[in-house]
């Protein structure tokens, strides 16, 4: 049977199944193992990549989350074939035809952007609203803009839509030299795209070398795709005339269990995860270990972490990869609020994601902001309350500040975290943490697992 999300249920908006809260009781140990899921960021991205191959894409591993399904929708809206399998979500492309993605979803992710570059690539011509996302700061693309225009596109953005189109009888873009001005990932992403399949070389010089811009490096190649140097500063992609059916996994998360080895040290709890790639994760194991927590790499995809008895006070500075990620950020100030001193976390990736403080000292947190710094004087002990989750990481930052909190802490608003975490509170409890997800106009309890599986009606 074929099942499209081109048929989803437009009045079961995700924002109306997931205006709910989450009631956590604080201070409960967790213990056990837990299943980490595909990354987000890969998965979004590589869902736009399969816009670029007229066969099949089968990909596994794909988080069942909210932004999975507006993604998936997105690319049904173009005429992209999208179905389901038990273990696998299948793309076909090969009907692509139309240049004019919706505003209404495309204007609730900041990935959905991204398919300009396979779009202009296959048809050459596209018209993408400017994306959503998390709001964390001004979010520009004139760096995917700028790249395309070195490519030949003629970009034009007219009434908060950007139109681009390729001149010329094949429509076919050109290999070209690109510096970008700043290693984005989302541009490195939309440019690596829309050069497989340009005519001639193009290189990207000061490429971002986030793991996700590497995965979606693989999944082109394993496409057929010339690529070199994905990972590094300079990635070199030659163009070919078409790219051929693949069945490609996608990279675990390494925010998500960044996010858990966290939920470990806050909780002072002993827990074990995988599947991960303990590369990625890096700057997070550095940090616990300067924080005092022991990490133990078990086997080559498997963590266990060994909680600090006391916390110490740390400094981060958030950078592109291979630096301290941003989308860490909220979490590790969560756990410093209960550091045995002062630290300071620097954002320099975003100008706006500290929104999370003002609900941190709700809790009983002592921060203040100056500028891009957070000063985080810790505390001996934080305290439940009600607190507003104004975006993904902060949604997560206020969970795990909630799990170490005494007493209870409501965070509502859950529709960011459902953005990007499959299944955070059902994987908590399944560890031990009290909480429950609470329907925010009557307060009754619901189902944990909230998000419906991918694919709702057949066509
Ligand atoms: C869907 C996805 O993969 N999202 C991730 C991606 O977002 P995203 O791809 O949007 O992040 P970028 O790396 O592009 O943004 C980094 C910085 O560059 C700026 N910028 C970006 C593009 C541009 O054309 N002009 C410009 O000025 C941004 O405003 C920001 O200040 O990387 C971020 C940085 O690791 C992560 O936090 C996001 O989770
Ligand atoms: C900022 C994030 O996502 P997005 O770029 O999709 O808003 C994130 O994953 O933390």
């Amino acid at each position: 049977m074929t099942l499209s999300l081109a048929s989803l249920n437009k009045k079961a908006s995700p924002e109306a199944s997931f205006a709910t809260a989450l009631e956590i009781q604080g201070q409960y140990p967790l213990k056990g193992h837990v299943n980490i899921s595909g990354a987000k960021n890969a998965a979004l991205v590589v869902m736009a990549g399969t816009i670029l191959c007229s066969g099949d894409c089968r990909l596994r591993n794909i988080p069942n989350l909210s932004d999975v399904q507006r993604m998936g929708q997105v690319l049904s809206s173009l005429g992209v074939q999208v179905s389901h399998n038990p273990d696998a979500l299948e793309f076909n492309a090969r009907d692509f035809h139309c240049t004019e993605a919706p505003y209404e979803l495309v204007s609730q992710l900041r990935a959905s952007f991204f398919i300009i570059g396979p779009m202009l690539a296959r048809l050459g011509e596209a018209s993408v609203p400017l994306p959503g996302g998390c709001a964390i700061g001004a979010r520009p693309v004139d760096l995917h803009v700028r790249g395309l225009q070195a490519m030949g596109a003629h970009v034009q953005i007219e009434h908060g839509v950007v139109k681009a189109a390729v001149p010329g009888p094949n429509r076919r873009l050109k290999g070209a030299k690109i510096y970008l001005d700043y290693p984005s990932v989302g541009a490195t992403e939309t440019l690596m795209m829309a050069a497989t399949l340009a005519d001639g070389e193009t290189t990207i010089e000061n490429a971002a070398q986030e793991p996700e811009v590497v995965d979606l490096a693989n999944f082109c190649k394993s496409m057929g795709a010339r690529i070199w140097g994905a990972g590094t500063k300079k990635i070199v992609i030659e163009g070919v005339a078409r790219l051929h059916s693949t069945d490609y996994e996608i990279i675990p998360d390494r925010i998500e269990a960044a996010t858990f080895l966290i939920a470990g040290a806050i909780t002072r709890s002993e827990i074990s995860l995988s599947p991960i790639v303990p590369d990625h994760l890096t700057a997070a194991i550095a940090k616990l270990g300067e924080i005092g927590c022991k990490i133990v790499i078990e086997s080559p995809n498997h963590l266990r972490i060994i909680p600090a008895y006391e916390i110490k006070a740390s400094d981060i500075t958030t950078m592109p990869y291979p630096g301290f990620p941003t989308d860490m950020q909220a979490q590790f100030m969560a756990l410093l609020t209960l550091s045995n001193g002062d630290s300071t976390i620097s954002e320099t990736v975003f100008e706006n994601r500290m929104r999370h403080v003002a609900e941190l000292n709700r809790l009983g947190a002592n921060i203040r902001v100056k500028g891009n710094t957070a000063i985080v004087r810790g505390v001996p002990l934080l305290s439940g309350a009600p607190v507003l989750a104004t975006d993904l990481r902060a949604s997560a930052g206020l969970i795990l500040a909630g799990l170490a909190a005494e007493g209870t802490t409501i965070v509502q608003d859950l529709q960011h975290l459902d953005r990007g975490y499959e299944r955070l509170d059902l994987k908590l409890q399944k560890l031990g943490a009290r909480l429950r997800r609470l329907s925010v106009n009557d307060t009754t309890e619901i189902a944990t697992a909230t998000i419906p599986p991918l694919q709702v009606a057949a066509q």
